[in-house]
């Protein structure tokens, strides 16, 4: 449960194309790292190199290391089927699985892990989940009902119950409030902060008052131009970036001056 990450000189590539050049960088357990920077500098291919999902676009690799606590996620004998089971991965748009009933999306990652259970387990599991994603009050009588029939807020903590229900170490969160209203978008970033109780958090946002309302530290990704790389420029604790930061392209970005 809620591991350290440590990544060095990454580079990630598609194809030729080198998206994001020269991470270093310590992200903490039991904590939530934010990751923002304008559009295109890489923040969510960064993302998704951490649980090898950036590999899955044909073409697409990495150069340099990911290690959580001390296991090398893309050394010779990790899987990353098993990488990806270790660290979870919630998206911008909610993507249950829309005929499958709210309890079967729950149990639907730990069957995929074949993973067999007695019923009374999993349904313990689900409800688990469930609760630890603060939506089971809302569904608990209506858990045979297909995932879709839940608002776009109650079907984004229906995933976050679908990743939490896999015990994963790390939880990677891609813009995860950006389809969601208001009052969703706290009710999701309440549950973060439970949720970082547990769980290594990471969570790319465009939102720099949500950055600074629930992260601890906060990673600022920039690019020189179109074609370039993107780089981390500045990795700091979040009230820093937000008051103090050291580099003027942080301010600039931060302030509204550009992005
Ligand atoms: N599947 C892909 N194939 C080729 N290039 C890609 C692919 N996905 C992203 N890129 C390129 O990689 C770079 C980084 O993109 P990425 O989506 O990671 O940025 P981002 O910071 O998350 O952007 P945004 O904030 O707009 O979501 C961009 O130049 C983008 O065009």
């Amino acid at each position: 449960m809620a591991k350290r990450i440590d990544v060095s000189d990454l580079n990630i590539y598609y194809g030729n194309f080198l998206a994001v050049e020269g991470v270093n960088v310590s992200i903490e357990p039991r904590s939530i790292t934010a990751l923002i920077g304008p559009s295109g500098c890489g923040k969510s291919t960064f993302l998704r190199s951490l649980n090898r999902m950036h590999e899955v676009i044909p073409g697409a690799r990495v150069e340099g290391k990911v290690v959580m606590d001390g296991q090398d996620l893309y050394g010779a004998d990790a899987d990353p089927v098993d990488v990806r089971r270790q660290i979870g991965m919630v998206f911008q748009r909610p993507n249950p699985f829309p005929t499958m009933s709210i309890y079967d999306n729950v149990a639907a990652g730990v069957r995929l892990n074949s993973r067999k259970m007695k019923k009374a387990d999993l349904d313990d599991l689900v409800e688990r989940s469930l609760k630890g994603a603060n939506l089971w009050n809302e569904v608990k009588d209506r858990l045979d009902r297909p995932g879709s029939s839940l608002s776009g807020g109650q079907q984004q903590r229906l995933c976050i119950a679908r990743a939490i229900a896999v015990e994963p170490d790390v939880l990677l969160m891609d813009e995860p409030c950006s389809a969601l209203d208001p009052i969703s978008t706290l009710a999701i970033e309440d549950l973060m902060t439970e949720l970082k109780e547990r769980f290594t958090i990471v969570i790319v946002t465009h939102n720099m008052q949500q950055a600074a309302r629930v992260s601890e530290q906060t990673g600022f990704f920039n690019l020189n131009g179109v074609g370039q790389p993107g780089r981390l420029i500045e990795f700091n604790p979040t009230e820093k970036i937000f008051s103090n930061p050291d580099q003027k392209a942080t301010e600039d970005y931060i302030s509204g001056r550009f992005g």
